[in-house]
């Protein structure tokens, strides 16, 4: 039975091959960021009200100006189309029936213009910026005639992170049948047979590459660092400025810094973001991040937190901290994985039902009431915490009251 994103988790893992799962699931080298997304969450310790009348829940939201049904955001997630047929399309179909919104990744297997007409849900376009800029530009434009809301430039992949179970496994595009995995290939038969219908096994944006059409099997790491350019800086920032009219977002803020100027060059809204912990190991966790950001933007941008969420809970203390919605990887690929689009809806579900859930029980009826004044941080446990991450953060057990969503 599924209750909770743990059991769809276990359902992904038993339904696709190690060498797919072990993708979807990887963090980089120790994993120290991947586990900090979620210990964060646990620094965090709610202040309950009672005697509320909660008797209507409110969690919608806009993000950019788009009301959603519920404050979750679908992340770019590359090669999603390798876990259901028409994966991302499944996805984009599920977040439309959910009102939430759905980010497509540059390197999905379905392309730009597929997603777009299976989906009437807000489309946001991530972007990676190819060395040839003519590339670049094309993905803008394809994104722009299709419809896509924002573009979504992530800026926390200058090389690919170390993920060092995809080497071990020899994952690469298309998946190949080796030696070594020949048996588990052979137990995964129904994904086999599932994935004979999927369009192509490889980055649909890019089918007429020469360097995709001229390689058999790629690694992902070998395909983007020879794609990806290493040089992108905030000149390209304002340069997808003269090329994208609509709204731009930052994927991958992890400090002040970053943040301040990326106000300073009017983006819309940033991404506080590790990847997932798939990029640099030993960043904190992003929500031991996520004060220092919203302190520095004071309301300029919209803050997204990103990585780590598996429980409504963590939804509302990171709308409590100042972010105005959440984006989830992970959890919705493991719903796509283990029952396609009906999967997503259900992680969907089980997140926005115990957002609803939280939100009751600590008193605070609508997500627009959470403030930082709705949160702990200086719970005994935490103080006695060693090497705690928020010890990095400097003024993050600071929790100055005022409503940051509104
Ligand atoms: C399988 C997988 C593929 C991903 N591909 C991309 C991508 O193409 N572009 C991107 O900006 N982020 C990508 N990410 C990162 C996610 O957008 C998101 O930041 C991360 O998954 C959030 O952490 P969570 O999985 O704990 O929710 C990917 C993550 C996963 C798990
Ligand atoms: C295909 C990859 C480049 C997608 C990605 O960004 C990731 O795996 O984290």
């Amino acid at each position: 039975m599924i209750v909770n994103i743990e059991d769809l988790r276990h359902r992904a893992r038993r339904r696709l091959p190690k060498a797919v799962f072990d993708y979807v699931e990887g963090a980089s080298e120790d994993g120290f960021t991947a586990a900090a997304n979620r210990r964060g969450f646990d620094r965090y310790l709610f202040r309950a009200r009672s005697l509320v009348d909660v008797s209507v829940v409110d969690r919608t939201t806009t993000v950019l100006g788009e009301k959603l049904a519920t404050p979750l955001i679908l992340g770019p997630t590359g090669l999603a189309g390798l876990l259901a047929p028409r994966g991302e399309e499944l996805a984009a179909k599920a977040a439309a029936s959910r009102g939430a919104l759905f980010t497509l990744s540059t390197m999905s297997i379905g392309t730009i213009e597929e997603v777009a007409s299976a989906s009437t849900a807000p489309l946001w376009f991530q972007l990676y910026v190819w060395r040839d800029r003519g590339v670049t530009r094309s993905l803008v434009e394809r994104a722009k005639a299709a419809g896509y809301r924002a573009l979504c430039l992530t800026v926390d992949v200058p090389a690919m992170g170390n993920r060092e179970n995809d080497r071990r496994n020899g994952f690469t595009i298309p998946p190949r049948i080796t030696f070594t995995n020949l048996l588990d290939v052979f137990r995964h038969l129904g994904w086999v047979l599932r994935m004979s219908s999927s369009p192509r096994a490889t980055f649909g944006n890019f089918v007429d590459l020469p360097e995709l059409k001229r390689t058999d099997a790629v690694s992902v790491a070998q395909f983007t660092n020879a794609q990806f350019d290493p040089s992108v800086t905030w000149k390209d920032v304002e340069w997808l400025r003269t090329v994208w009219p609509g709204p731009l977002v930052l994927k991958g803020i992890s400090c002040a810094e970053d943040a301040r100027r990326a106000v300073e060059l009017g983006v819309e809204a940033l991404i506080v973001s590790n990847h997932g912990g798939r990029q640099l190991d030993f960043l904190p966790g992003a929500v031991d991040v996520l004060p220092e950001v919203v302190d520095a933007v004071e309301g300029r941008s919209e803050i997204i937190l990103d990585g780590g969420i598996r429980r409504g809970s963590d939804v509302v203390k990171a709308i409590a901290m100042g972010a105005r919605a959440c984006m989830i990887g992970r959890p919705f690929l493991y719903g796509l994985a283990a029952n396609g689009q009906a999967g997503v809806e259900l992680a969907l579900d089980i997140l926005s039902k115990e957002i609803d859930r939280t939100l009751a029980l600590l008193g605070r009826p609508r997500l627009a009431d959470l403030d930082r004044s709705a949160l702990r941080v200086d719970a005994p446990a935490l103080l006695d915490a060693p090497a705690s991450p928020l010890r990095l953060v400097e003024g993050a057990r600071r929790l100055p009251a005022g409503n940051t969503h509104g």
